[in-house]
């Protein structure tokens, strides 16, 4: 078979995972019809793990690296990649699924927190590639186009979701930095020609460390750096933290520590250190010895402790519980369990957590399982400040209403590692105070900053051809879509004020007559955008690459629930296509649910919108006529799919995600069977259409069945595959239909 008719569905992690058992037997049957192969590439936490050490694994249980291959793939035109959505994986979780794996007689190395010998500092390296948002930024090889199509934005009108109302003297608030942040230090400067960069620091005494060696830069892309101060950064959170108490409202930390691998666990590292102050300074000495890191969360001191003698234990344990009695509260990850949000670094992630808070009226959890007003401490200036102008907005006009309000779709740019979310390999610590300094290859200055011992830098970069895709995507779609699109850029950032020109020489590449397109700042285009949604109009934002992430989950949240209900298409810079399934992540609490009651919450649309895309592009590229009809019967099974409401249910009682197949699928054969622009197509799917048709009430029941009960699927990073497919296929008489396909 032709590689062109050729599609690649990636196997990933939690409830997208559990999903595919369920799904991908049926896309499979439909798309073999039609001479169409969808493969699978492994791009799991644990399948990374595995591929990253064959030499320890030994050759019967090697993995082979499919992240590299799909990466490699993401340059090419024939790339045709489903990527749904995977752990980024922080050092709690990475530890976990090497637990796992070993458990599993994997021979695969402990994590090394402190890497002395040789060995143990290779293996800490290969895991640190793995670590964090790893995934996305090799395969994203284009910008990104997010949007809600007309049907999803129709569906959530007719059936909104639940909005909390918002109080006007409600006391949530976002709390930043005004001073020692990445904002407030942010150099750019714009490369004349290509060069390799080095980056080193430059301490008092006058010696000079290498950063790292080699960065390669091209003619035209934009650099920027930026630093945190420690210091700052503690006496700010010091403050808040007081200010929280004061108030009477729960403390919480947003911030990004997949993505911003290096940058943010510090942060958050040091945030731990302030509130906790009282007993980690008592137990210092000991902390140390069972190597407990700041980094990892209030949950690595609790894993840690469990070594030592019962009667130390219950000290520290009381040590902190002490904290809480002085502290403000924190706002809580699982009430039930005691799991704050100061825990792990990777349990609130700004993107999906400032949404979910401003969904439910500016709240979020305390101790007693109930919400309350609280700080959200974010504290880099550089984007906390268009949620301050969110909340505002709700205080003053109460929640936004899904039934009435407009729509924010997103083009982002971000394709080959842009900006902040490519600047984890040039993110470091300062051991010594001193100078961080930015040479070119003849040895020239282009940029600097004083930094600290303790103090963060980071360095970003955004290439120029980029540049030139994203602007053009945006023309086409403020065209197309005939909306206006504003570019959200800040004139008070280095980095963006070089961007600004660049958009402004690059707009002029196109057709622009009749379109509204303008540079706002982030907070003005925000104050515009949300102005706009309340009249019911929609407005395209133009982002960089973190506030893509930001602003695609946010709009969607509020608008249709849940972020999982976007279409997400990265039309890769070499014409090959890349279908994100939603813009959210994957959701753990959902695998929870499945574990303690066989009942899998993960609404699958995002996979259904980025499949007919995927179908359509393979029928466009290629003149596969066979592939358009897919497509466009897909595209009429899930309108009818979400006219009819068949999305998973929350709890146990009605469909979920495996229903929801059942349903699309019914919905599918019945449109193939229903079109006639291929009579063999026809033929093939009227029998199933027929089948499914006949046995809704039997095959429901069969799924349903099995809800309510604890279901084993033998591992969480690693389950076993038949297990969870047996879990996941309940239904013999659904299961029979595909089959006889
Ligand atoms: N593209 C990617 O690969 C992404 C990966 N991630 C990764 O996902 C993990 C979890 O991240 P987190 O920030 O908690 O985000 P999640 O999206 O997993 O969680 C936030 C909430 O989103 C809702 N949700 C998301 N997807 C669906 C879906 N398909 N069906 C129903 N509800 C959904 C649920 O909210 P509710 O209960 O309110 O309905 C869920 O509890 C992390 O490892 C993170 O790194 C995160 C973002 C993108
Ligand atoms: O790569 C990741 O960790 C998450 C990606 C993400 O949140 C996004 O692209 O919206
Ligand atoms: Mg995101």
């Amino acid at each position: 078979m032709p590689t062109r008719s050729k599609i690649i569905y990636t196997f990933t992690d939690e409830a997208p995972a559990l999903a595919t058992y369920s799904l991908l037997p049926i896309v499979e049957a439909f798309t073999a019809c039609a001479d169409i192969a969808v493969e699978t590439r492994d791009i799991s936490l644990a399948g990374r793990i595995l591929s990253a050490f064959p030499e320890q694994l030994g050759a019967d249980k090697q993995v082979a690296d499919h992240l590299a291959e799909l990466g490699q793939l993401a340059t090419t035109p024939e790339a045709n990649i489903i990527k749904l959505p995977n752990i980024s994986a922080s050092v709690p979780q990475l530890k976990a699924a090497i637990k796992e794996l070993q458990a599993k007689g994997f021979n695969v190395p402990d994590y090394p927190e402190a890497a002395t010998s040789d060995a143990e500092k290779e293996a800490k390296a290969r895991y640190d590639r793995i670590k964090g948002s790893a995934v996305n930024p090799v395969l994203r090889e284009g910008n990104s186009d997010r949007r809600a199509p007309l049907s999803v934005k129709n569906y959530a009108r007719k059936h909104p979701h639940k909005m909390g109302a918002w109080a006007a003297d409600s006391k949530s608030h976002v709390a930043h930095m005004s001073q020692g942040d990445f904002y407030g230090s942010e150099k750019a400067a714009l490369i004349e020609a290509d060069d390799n960069l080095r980056i080193e620091l430059l301490d008092k005494n006058g010696n000079t460390t290498v950063l790292k060696e080699k960065t390669a830069v091209k003619a035209g892309e934009i650099i920027d750096c930026a630093t945190m101060s420690t210091k700052a950064l503690r006496a700010f959170i010091a403050t808040e933290i007081e200010d929280a108490k004061a108030k009477g409202v729960l403390l919480s930390v947003h911030l990004k520590a997949t993505m911003m691998k290096v940058s943010d666990p510090i942060m958050f590292g040091q945030i731990v250190a302030e509130y906790y102050k009282d007993a980690l300074s008592k137990h210092a000495a000991v902390l140390e010895q069972i190597g407990f890191n700041l980094n990892n969360g209030i949950g690595d001191l609790y894993a840690r402790i469990k070594d030592l003698p019962a009667e130390q234990q219950a000290q520290i344990e009381a040590d902190i519980k002490a904290v809480y009695d002085v502290r403000p509260a924190l706002a809580m990850v699982n009430s039930d369990k005691g799991i704050t949000n100061l825990h792990v670094p990777s349990d609130v992630i700004v993107d999906a957590s400032m949404p979910a808070m401003i969904r439910d009226s500016g709240k979020m959890w305390n101790t007693e399982g109930q919400l309350q007003d609280t700080k959200a401490v974010i504290p880099d200036r550089c984007y906390a400040t268009i949620y301050q102008a969110v909340i505002e907005d709700c205080k003053q006009h109460g929640a936004f209403d899904p039934t009435t309000m407009g729509s924010v779709p997103n083009v982002g740019l971000m394709a080959q590692k842009a900006e902040e979310y490519g600047s984890h390999d040039k993110t470091f610590q300062a051991k010594v105070d001193g100078v961080i300094r930015v040479v070119d290859g003849k040895g020239n200055l282009l940029l600097s900053q004083d930094v600290e011992a303790g103090d963060i830098f980071r360095m970003c970069q955004t290439k120029d051809a980029p540049i030139q895709d994203w602007v053009k995507l945006a023309v086409n779609r403020a065209r197309a879509s005939n909306t206006p699109a504003l570019f959200w850029l800040d004139p008070q950032r280095a980095h963006d004020g070089v961007l600004i020109e660049k958009v402004q020489q690059y707009l002029k590449d196109h057709d622009t007559a009749g379109l509204d397109i303008r540079v706002l700042s982030p907070v003005d285009a925000m104050k515009v955008s949300l102005e706009r949604i309340r009249a019911g109009q929609d407005t395209i934002s133009v982002t960089g690459n973190v506030l893509r992430d930001y602003l695609t989950d946010l709009f969607p949240i509020m608008e249709l629930g849940t972020s999982a209900k976007m279409l997400s298409i990265v039309p890769l810079m070499n014409n090959g296509g890349l279908f994100e399934t939603g813009a959210g992540g994957s959701a753990p609490k959902h695998v929870q649910q499945l574990v303690e009651e066989n009942f899998l919450r993960w609404d699958s649309l995002g996979e259904f919108l980025a499949l007919a895309a995927s179908l359509e592009h393979l029928g466009t590229a290629y003149a596969n006529p066979k592939a358009k009809v897919l497509a466009a019967t897909l595209d009429q099974a899930t309108g009818q799919f979400l006219d009819t409401n068949k999305s998973p249910a929350r709890k146990v009682g009605g469909i979920d995600n495996r229903g929801s197949h059942f349903y699309l699928t019914l919905y599918w054969a019945q449109a193939l069977a229903a079109q006639s622009d291929d009579a063999a197509l026809q033929a093939r799917f009227a029998p199933l259409a027929k089948a499914l048709a006949e046995n809704e009430a039997t095959i429901v029941a069969e799924l349903n069945a099995v809800q309510g009960k604890p279901a084993e699927i033998g591992g969480y990073y690693y389950p076993d595959a038949e297990l969870t497919s047996k879990v996941m296929r309940p239904s013999q008489t659904l299961n029979s239909a595909i089959a006889a396909l």
